[in-house]
């Protein structure tokens, strides 16, 4: 289980994250909902290494990561897939797909066959160049390049943004997989309601730095939901 406690963040004077706890629970899926500069990608980033907290903590199956490097905690299972996706546009989707190679040992070290079971495009693409890809195709090798290193938890910052319907329904349907067939914890932040519900199994919903609300995916109610997602 991924918890994050009491955690505060600064960009210098301001204050991004107040007092936030969340956990991710194994084989689950969590989903902190919230609209554009609530600190989603904060959090995300003081969870995989990005940037340090002020105060509070993250830990890991029991493994405290405060002051750990990011290789460090891909090493102890923690994979990102972030906002903007991140994909090196002159690299080949196969060179991309290996750049998730770096904190593998040498022996461990290939692109497990699941990923193209999961997104049939990237093999079909391997030989393109990243930048050539669709912003969806984009999205399906950034999670696979976070699949390289065999994470135990998926951490994703925004995975539907800016991404047609039909790759969206992959994206979702890659995510339950991972959760039913691994037993992955899979934490993602989402401004996406719709998304957030159908796939979630606990959510979060975060105002100005602070978490407001917390409940199973069934019982969220919706209009609550939907008045911190609006501006
Ligand atoms: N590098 C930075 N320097 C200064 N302020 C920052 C920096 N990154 C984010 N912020 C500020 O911190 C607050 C939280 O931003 P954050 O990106 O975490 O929000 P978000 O909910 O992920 O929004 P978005 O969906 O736009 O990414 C915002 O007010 C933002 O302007």
């Amino acid at each position: 289980m991924l918890t994050v406690e009491n955690a505060n963040l600064h960009y210098g004077a301001s204050q991004a994250l107040r007092g936030v706890s969340i956990k991710a629970e194994m084989g689950k899926i969590t989903c902190v909902l919230g609209r554009n500069g609530v600190g989603k990608s904060s959090l995300l980033r003081a969870i995989v290494g990005q940037h340090p907290l002020s105060a509070g903590s993250v830990s890991f199956n029991g493994t405290q990561l405060n002051g750990m490097a990011p290789y460090n905690r891909a090493r102890q299972g923690v994979g990102y897939v972030p906002q903007g996706r991140e994909i090196f546009p002159l690299l080949t989707v196969k060179e991309n797909l290996e750049t998730g190679y770096a904190p593998l040992k040498r022996s461990e070290r290939s692109i497990p066959p699941e990923i193209f079971n999961l997104f049939p495009v990237l093999q079909s693409m391997l030989g393109r160049r990243g930048g050539d890809l669709s912003g969806g195709q984009q999205q399906q090798l950034a999670i696979g390049r976070a699949l390289v290193m065999r994470p135990q938890i998926l951490v994703l910052d925004e995975p539907t943004e800016g991404i047609q319907p039909s790759i969206i329904k992959d994206i979702g349907r890659a995510i339950r997989y991972l959760r039913d067939s691994a037993g992955m914890a899979i934490l993602l932040v989402e401004q996406y309601l719709d998304f957030c519900r159908e796939l979630a199994d606990h959510v979060y919903i975060m105002d100005r730095g602070e978490i407001v609300h917390e409940g199973s995916a069934e019982t969220l109610d919706t209009s609550e939901a939907r008045r911190h997602l609006t501006v």
